[in-house]
């Protein structure tokens, strides 16, 4: 599902983000990916949705090489891959309904379809009572379950999420995580970078650590490893 050889990554600024990173991961998996602040981790996960690209090395993602993918197929690959982010990033102008339902317009998803697919995914991020509330008028937890449910409604075969806890207090972060485990038990491969030892050594899954942008751990019921 991602095959990654050989990757490095140099920015335009000289920085080198990855450093003969390989990684592999099956359709299914829940993986958390871990390792100190600057350790490659979000480059890593830009690598795969292919925000940024490889200096060196393959990367191949639903049977997709990336190296030599045309510009025009990148939406394609793009709508195979959900992506959550710490800050929410939802469109402070649009309800919850309207923040879900345009990730759908935008793939120009037939508009018979739209109402029940954004209304079956906000039950399943148990959030369909508040189809009608604008972001600033939910709480940091209920606004993350929005940006989950505008990141899986068009049912990607991956989901990414970079640190998705990382903004939210340890009671709204549990509920975050079953919901990210319920979507992965219903197959979606789930890739999840964070800095939470009490999440990864609770919720045991697999753990690659990531250290000056290479795989230094990868372990199938790992820990986080680090203090802190
Ligand atoms: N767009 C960019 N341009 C230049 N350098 C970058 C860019 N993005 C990241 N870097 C650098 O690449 C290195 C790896 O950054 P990256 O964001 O992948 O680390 P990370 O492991 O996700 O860190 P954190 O845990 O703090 O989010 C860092 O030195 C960072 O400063």
């Amino acid at each position: 599902m991602i095959d990654m050889k050989g990757v490095y990554k140099t920015y335009p600024n000289g920085v080198t983000a990855l450093n003969g990173l390989d990684v592999a991961i099956n359709q299914g998996e829940f993986v958390y990916i871990v390792g100190p602040s600057g350790a490659g981790k979000s480059t890593f996960t830009k690598l795969i949705y292919r925000e940024e690209k490889p200096t060196k090395g393959t990367v191949n993602v639903v049977d997709t090489d990336l190296a030599t993918i045309k510009e025009r197929m990148v939406p394609k690959l793009r709508r195979q891959i959900g992506v959550v982010y710490q800050d929410f990033r939802l469109l402070p102008t649009l309800t919850v309904y309207e923040n879900v339902a345009f990730a759908l317009e935008v793939i120009e998803e037939d508009p018979k379809n739209i109402r029940r697919r954004v209304m079956d995914v906000l039950d399943q991020v148990r959030l369909k009572n508040k189809a009608r509330f604008l972001p600033d008028e939910l709480s940091g937890g209920e606004q993350q379950r929005v940006s989950i449910a505008r990141a899986i409604v068009n049912h990607p075969k991956i989901l990414i999420a970079d640190e998705p806890t990382g903004n939210l207090d340890p009671d709204t972060s549990w509920e975050i995580m079953h919901i990210l485990e319920e979507i992965n038990e219903l197959g979606t491969t789930v890739l999840m970078a964070t800095h939470s030892q009490e999440i990864v050594n609770t919720i045991r899954k697999r753990v690659i650590a990531i250290e000056d942008g290479m795989v230094v751990r990868d372990e199938s019921r790992g820990e986080y490893g680090y203090e802190h």
